[in-house]
């Protein structure tokens, strides 16, 4: 479990993080949100103790990092994959890691296992490709079991088999019971692998809760129908108060009515369907409308 309590920091007049306060609960991948420079990865450097709060805490299990006994053994990280010594192998890698922190030799070899790479421990770490990489960098944040994880941007620039890869271990190692806090830009990715969201926006909390309320709360939710009767049909929902679009196909777009209501009305008329399926926004959308004020640079708009 992390727990942060109004935790600021600030770099001169710059404030990056803002009274933020916000909890990860274990069994969870909980998605870490928001646009950049919102405060991401100086919240992420507070949890791990390699910044110090303004003011507030933020805790790992009930202790701030510093006060944790061993803490390679409480938390794991992944902030920078390319972080290892291009010449050393993987193996002498997390041996170094292993060592310095106090932990068996033996768990190397189970973290190389767990991540698959094992036929290639004894390769050069600088010549791995980048999912190689990350897979070595998270056998890194593994070695000493640590029941917290904290991954920063673990699938940027990975390939579809690296990126569904890693959602796969996340969602296994949460299931194990871990808590899984991960940063990324990537929102349809973050839809398939968060069921929980922190979202942040200039280093304010803007939301938490699980991925599919965020998006509820924030899209409109429609229903697309299809029907070889749509004038009368929409002119029914009209009159009913709904509102109703037809789209350049002939299809009507409802929105305030559930599909439910909608079958009920053409059925009570006897009007036919073809189609008749709830359209959910997607994350990206509602990301777009709760972050959109928050946002540091917008884009200029062209073609004015
Ligand atoms: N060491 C520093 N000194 C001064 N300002 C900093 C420092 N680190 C971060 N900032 C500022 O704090 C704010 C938050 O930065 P941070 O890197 O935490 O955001 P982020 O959400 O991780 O962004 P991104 O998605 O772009 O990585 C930004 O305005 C940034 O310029």
């Amino acid at each position: 479990m992390i727990e942060a309590i109004g935790l600021t920091k600030r770099y001169g007049n710059t404030v990056a993080v803002d009274d933020l306060s916000f909890t990860v609960a274990p069994g969870r991948v909980t998605g870490f949100l928001g646009p950049n420079g919102a405060g991401k990865s100086t919240t992420m450097r507070m949890i791990l103790g390699l910044d110090r709060p303004t003011s507030g805490k933020v805790l790992i299990d009930g202790k701030p990092y510093t006060q944790l006994d061993r803490p390679l053994r409480t938390v794991g990280a992944l902030l920078d994959a390319k972080w290892v010594h291009p010449n050393r192998s993987a193996r002498a890698h997390l041996e170094w890691l292993a060592k310095s922190n106090g932990l068996p030799s033996q768990r190397v070899d189970e973290v190389l296992d767990l991540v698959g790479l094992t036929k290639v421990a004894k390769r050069r770490a600088g010549g791995f490709s980048l999912g190689m990489s990350q897979r070595l960098g998270i056998a890194g944040a593994l070695l000493g079991d640590p029941k917290v994880l904290l991954f920063d941007e673990p699938v940027n620039g990975l390939d579809p088999e690296g990126i569904l890869w890693i959602r796969q271990f996340m969602q296994g190692l949460a299931a194990e019971g871990r808590t899984v806090l991960v940063s990324s830009h990537l929102l349809s990715e973050m839809a398939l692998t968060a069921s929980d969201l922190v979202v942040i926006g200039r280093g304010k909390l803007i939301s938490q809760s699980s991925t599919t309320e965020f998006v509820e709360r924030s899209t409109e939710n429609t229903v697309r129908v299809r029907s070889p009767h749509a004038d009368k049909l929409g002119a029914m929902l009209l009159d009913k108060g709904f509102t109703v679009r037809e789209g350049e196909d002939g299809a009507l777009t409802v929105s305030g009515a559930s599909s439910d209501q909608i079958g009920d009305i053409a059925a009570s008329a006897g009007v036919v369907l073809h189609e008749l399926s709830p359209q959910r926004g997607s994350l990206e959308e509602a990301f777009m409308q709760l972050t959109g004020d928050s946002v540091e640079y917008h884009a200029a708009e062209t073609g004015k």
